[in-house]
């Protein structure tokens, strides 16, 4: 279990990066923690791995501190974490074996142990054929599994990524995450991935925090946040294709398909418009599988506002979070998304 109580972390010039931060994620779990650029993940991370003082608060893995610890008592803790990084960062002239067994050298395992734990580690990550390879003879992807290796050697509680895949394209990607997922369920590690990059939590995550300015606006488990339709990030999770040109003034009902026992999937909430013959056409949709349950979010084009008051009471009454959006709203959300996505490029 990780245990973070009021953070707070003011750097020297006086910026307040991280306000009151309480996280809590649970042993074994696959927590996702996102926010957009200057939110404050790269300062979380250091102060989770003790590289960054924090100014108060306090931060527990397993129940030791982590920000009272100093000399071996700090290196001893900070191997309890091993870190992935977006860009790998491999030693050129050694090979995929090597690089792995470069931690195991620096903290004086012996010659033996250090090849036998290399091997294992390179059969855990899939790479038994690539021992012998250097860095320039492998893929982004499998340098990647050299890294995720490298920093399990030490055989740590916590699998602390950064940003894992943003340098790798959406089918290796989805190899790195299916990694991650097997090597959690294999040796029972807490594995926390800082990434903007909503598809990740989507695929691999139980449970994501959303950090704003500092502050995690929202944390808990992942179909839970994603209900939540009031924080602007939590709606990016499920974001929305771009609508066709509406009309000014034009009112959507804007529908989640999550969390509904009478709505399970997309099947369902067409069944049900049918039924009350509602006067909607599907203007937008996205739908997703989320442990192993469709989630979506739709925009209903009602023909006339009697039309789009009968839909709304018609699916809030199924249990569904209905809500009446417009044309401008639209058009704000799909430029601040837009923006957003120029902004990680
Ligand atoms: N060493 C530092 N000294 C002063 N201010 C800092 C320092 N490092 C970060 N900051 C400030 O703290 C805030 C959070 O920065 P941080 O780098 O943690 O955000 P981030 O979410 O990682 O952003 P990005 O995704 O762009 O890397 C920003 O306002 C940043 O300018």
């Amino acid at each position: 279990m990780i245990e973070l109580k009021d953070v707070r972390k003011v750097y020297p010039g006086g910026v307040t990066a991280l306000d009151s931060v309480n996280l809590s994620i649970g042993a074994g779990s696959i927590h996702g923690i996102v926010g957009r650029s200057g939110a404050g993940k790269s300062t979380l991370i250091r102060c989770l791995t003790g590289l960054e003082k924090i100014t108060s608060g306090s931060i527990s893995i397993d129940g030791k501190s982590m920000d009272g610890a100093t000399g071996a008592e700090l290196m001893k803790a900070r191997r309890a974490i091993g870190m992935v990084f977006q860009h790998v960062n491999l030693l050129d002239s050694r090979t995929a074996a090597k690089n792995i067994a470069h931690p195991l050298e620096i903290a004086g395992v012996p010659r033996s142990q250090r090849r036998a734990r290399v091997k294992e580690l390179l059969e855990l990550v899939g790479l038994s054929d690539r021992a012998d390879n250097y860095p320039s003879q492998l893929s982004g992807g499998q340098k990647q599994r050299v890294g995720i290796a490298r920093a399990l050697a030490a055989e740590p509680r916590v699998l602390l990524c950064d940003e894992p895949t943003s340098a790798l394209d959406s089918a290796t990607t989805r190899q790195i995450l299916q990694l991650i997922r097997s090597l959690r369920d294999r040796l029972g590690i807490t594995v926390i991935i800082i990434t903007h990059e909503m598809s990740v939590v989507r695929e691999v995550c139980d449970s994501v925090s959303l950090l704003e300015n500092g502050r995690v606006s929202r944390s808990g488990d992942l179909l839970e946040v994603i209900s939540d339709t009031s924080s602007p990030l939590s709606k990016e999770l499920i974001s929305l294709p771009p609508t066709a040109a509406l009309e000014p003034g034009q009112q959507l009902i804007e529908v989640l398909l999550a969390e509904s026992d009478q709505v399970r999937h997309i099947g369902d909430l067409f069944a049900l418009l049918s039924e009350h013959a509602l006067d909607v056409r599907v203007e937008a949709g996205s739908i997703e599988t989320i442990q192993g349950k469709q989630v979506g979010r739709l925009h209903l084009r009602p023909a006339d506002p009697l039309s789009a008051q009968r839909a709304l009471d018609v699916l809030s009454t199924a249990g569904l979070h209905a809500e009446i959006t417009t044309a401008e709203e639209v058009a704000a959300e799909q430029a601040a998304a837009e923006a957003q996505e120029e902004e990680n490029r």
